[in-house]
């Protein structure tokens, strides 16, 4: 008996520049979006197969957005696995990998991608300057402005984003509402390994002792959730006494935030709140930052 052929894979076709990905736009037909920063993993590879449920093409940002990272963030030291992520495109069944350079996606910023000063950009507004917002001073000033102006070179139907990261997604939930722009926001459920932790690009930092100690996120949020039917104070509660909190953190987690907040708002809630909630944790193991989450209705 012969060895099954395994089947053809589509390569998807690489766009450098926007005219690049203009001259590929298809004539008809729904497209959806995808925006990363590469490093591709499983989170990724659900976001794609779920835009390609949702439209008849399917493009796949890769980019690494200087404008989101503060001057002593990971900026130069971010994974770039670029044929990698080529090959999860092709697997997936990704259409189009749009993916720019700096100084194509920022050609006015002086140096490239270091001065952006007079760069027009977009205000988050208020829940862009909490929780993340605060811990990452501009982060969404740099996310959205970003996201905006995928979605003006791509012109989606639909865009997908992660629920891993929460507070993205609302802030691009309300970007799309308060700009008026004609594209569906869909999300994906957050991917994680079979030990509970949230998969993510930032994950390759962790030594194997520091991933260990990192499981400490993903099992305070799930005491948390398991704590829904006692309240806000219960719940944190919960999630604390797995956490530990402040100065009681366990060495090497060192925790940013620890919040349940209203899904669409990224506000606290309080007693008697009601309605789809979020606990939300951002934490330092060791050298790295990690941030996850758990949705839950009061
Ligand atoms: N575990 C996951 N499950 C589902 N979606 C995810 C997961 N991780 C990331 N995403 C989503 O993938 C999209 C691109 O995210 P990004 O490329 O920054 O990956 P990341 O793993 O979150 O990276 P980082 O480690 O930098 O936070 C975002 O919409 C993000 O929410
Ligand atoms: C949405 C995004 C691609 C914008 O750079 C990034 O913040 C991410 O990967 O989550
Ligand atoms: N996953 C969100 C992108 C960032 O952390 O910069």
């Amino acid at each position: 008996m012969t060895e099954p052929t395994a089947l053809p894979r589509r390569t998807p076709v690489v766009a450098r520049t926007p005219e690049e990905l203009a001259a590929l736009r298809p004539g008809s037909g729904r497209i959806a979006l995808v925006p990363t920063m590469g490093a591709l993993h499983s989170g990724h590879r659900s976001l794609i197969s779920a835009a390609r449920e949702h439209a008849d093409s399917v493009v796949v940002s890769v980019f690494v957005n200087p404008l989101q990272f503060g001057p002593n963030e990971d900026y130069e030291r971010y994974p770039r696995t670029f044929e990698a992520d080529l090959e999860v495109c092709a697997q997936e069944g990704a259409d189009v990998v749009f993916a720019p350079s700096a100084d194509v996606m920022y050609p006015d910023a002086a140096d490239g991608v270091k001065d952006f000063g007079q760069v027009v950009t977009v205000n988050p507004g208020a829940m862009g300057e909490v929780l993340e917002g605060e811990f990452r001073p501009g982060f969404f000033q740099g996310v959205l402005t970003l996201v905006n102006k995928l979605f003006n070179l791509v012109r989606p139907d639909v865009a997908v984003f992660g629920q891993k990261d929460a507070q993205q997604l609302a802030v691009v939930r309300r970007m799309v509402r308060d700009l008026c722009l004609p594209i569906t926001v869909l999300a994906g459920p957050t991917v994680r390994d079979e030990d509970g932790l949230a998969v993510s690009s930032r994950n390759v930092y962790l030594s194997a002792q520091e991933r260990r100690s990192a499981l400490a996120l993903s099992r305070a949020l799930f005491a948390g959730a398991a704590a829904v039917g006692s309240g806000p104070d219960g719940i944190l509660a919960a999630a604390r006494s797995v956490l530990g909190d402040g100065s009681r953190a366990r060495p090497p987690v060192s925790v940013d935030y620890l919040a349940l907040v209203d899904t669409r708002t990224f506000a606290e809630v309080g007693d008697g709140f009601t309605g789809d909630a979020v606990l939300v944790v951002a934490a330092w193991v060791g050298e790295t930052r990690l941030i996850d989450n758990v949705p839950m209705t009061l």
